[in-house]
């Protein structure tokens, strides 16, 4: 049977916007209060989603969520109609109105962990949405992710879905940002890589300074036991807190896998060679470490240039490619070591560059885009295939973020309840598209 890894990109929301809402996220910051394009944003992604399916690759795409959030404004105790909801937020606690217009479920790298049917003791692809609870605008996305997952992956013969982790921050969870599965071929049983940021319950272990580590430990292991995953094909290591407070809020902006490469700089992780060691035992395979050091690419170019947030994936011919974003051909450093890593004899034999500025103003890049989900050709057929790219979805999806999305968007217009009116009706369109079902709240 024939076995892939799929991507699933987020679409981008009508509200994508600048708020600076992500502390220990270095573009959040520095590019807070400037004026978004919702318009070409969603156009970058879906150029990018598009530009992969062209290439031979199984794509998919997955719904955004309702912004502004209205029923957590009601639930926090603004009242009214929902003009006045949105009114009233925004005069008494503009920050939380801010957290309840957020995009950011378009980073659907933080929607779940994903493991592949070759790894889980059911033989099910199992799916555990993120409880993102560290950051107030991302917690609120769990619940609805669940269920765009459902309706996108809704078959239970084939897909088993989890409820999102405690609420806690002892269970923080940010999804496949924090994990890579290392395998030979997409379809054999593989490694589960689980990177996470600290200890919740071990007061003596090391943790960053300065910025939150958002995943736990003990969230990684959850995941694992959730995904009934054996211990022999699970590998946890610790981020180096170090880079967590130089701006690499998640493991996906300082290393990435596919099948047996690991590309990650040298100050990734803690433990690495152990670990390594570790992968190599349970991995039965030859794998590919595929170093960065800090001569070549300091830590500080590959949070500006995310590097490391690139996709690797392996082309219908068998050779790896990088999806990079057009920031790293801007960086010198960064260019001129992509432009001899393919050189270097490594299963990575070509770069591809995609613009999705708009994305990475917020922090997030091609691989924060996408949700991997490796599927044998039997799981695949049972996805709802409505969700798949191709030139008709792409043409149709166009034209419809060309009819509902705004081509500017501050932060004070976040308030304005047309933009409800605007969000709903561009959503409700969507899930007739998609034919997902009524996943949001509107539509109950
Ligand atoms: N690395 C991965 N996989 N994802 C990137 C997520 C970026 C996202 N940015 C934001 O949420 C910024 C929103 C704002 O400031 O308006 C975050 O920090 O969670």
């Amino acid at each position: 049977m024939k076995h892939f890894e799929a991507n699933f990109d987020g679409l981008v929301g009508p509200t994508h916007n600048y708020a600076g809402l992500s502390f220990g996220n270095v573009a959040s910051l520095n590019n807070a209060t400037l004026t978004s394009n919702p318009k070409a944003a969603a156009k970058q992604g879906l150029q990018k989603a598009k530009s992969l399916a062209d290439l031979g690759m199984v794509q998919g795409v997955l719904a955004p969520q309702e912004r502004p959030d209205l029923y957590t404004l009601r639930r926090i105790g603004f009242s009214g109609s929902d003009a006045e909801v949105l009114q009233k937020a925004a005069q008494q606690a503009p920050a939380l109105l801010n957290a309840c217009c957020s995009a950011s479920s378009m980073w659907t790298a933080n929607a779940a962990t994903v493991s592949p049917s070759a790894d889980t003791r059911d033989g099910k692809v199992h799916f555990t949405p993120a409880n993102l609870v560290d950051k107030l605008h991302r917690s609120i996305e769990p619940i609805t992710t669940g269920h765009i997952l459902q309706a996108t992956f809704n078959n239970s013969r084939h897909f088993k879905h989890h409820q999102h982790l405690p609420e806690h921050t002892s269970f923080g969870d940010e999804g496949a940002a924090n994990h890579t599965r290392l395998c030979s071929e997409y379809g054999h049983a593989g490694v589960e890589l689980f990177v996470y940021g600290q200890e919740a319950t071990n007061p003596n272990a090391v943790k960053p300074k300065k910025y939150p580590a958002r995943q736990t430990l003990e969230a990684s292991q959850a995941v694992a036991r959730l995904h009934q995953l054996e211990d022999e094909s699970c590998v946890f290591i610790q981020q180096n807190p170090d880079v967590i407070d130089q701006g690499v809020f998640h493991n996906d902006v300082i290393s990435v896998g596919n099948q047996n490469v690991l590309f990650y700089h040298e100050q990734a992780f803690l433990n690495a060679d152990a670990k390594f060691d570790e992968i190599r035992r349970k991995m039965n395979a030859e794998m590919h470490f595929v170093k960065v050091a800090t001569s070549q690419v300091s830590i500080d170019d590959a949070v500006r240039s995310y590097l490391f947030n690139t996709q690797i994936i392996t082309l219908p011919s068998g050779e790896m490619a990088i999806i990079a974003p057009t920031n790293c051909q801007e960086n010198p450093a960064v260019f001129a070591y992509l432009n001899e890593l393919v050189t270097l004899g490594t299963p990575i034999k070509q770069v591809r560059y995609y613009d999705v500025k708009q994305s990475m103003q917020n922090g997030g890049g091609p691989a924060c885009l996408r949700l991997r989900v490796a599927m044998n050709e039997q799981e695949v057929a049972a996805v709802n295939q409505n969700t798949l790219m191709n030139n008709a979805l792409f043409t149709r999806l166009n034209i419809w973020v060309d009819k509902h999305y705004r081509d500017q968007l501050t932060v004070s217009d976040l308030a304005d309840p047309q933009l409800i009116i605007e969000s709903r009706t561009a959503l409700d369109e969507l899930t007739q598209i998609l034919k997902l079902g009524s996943v949001y709240q509107f539509q109950k």
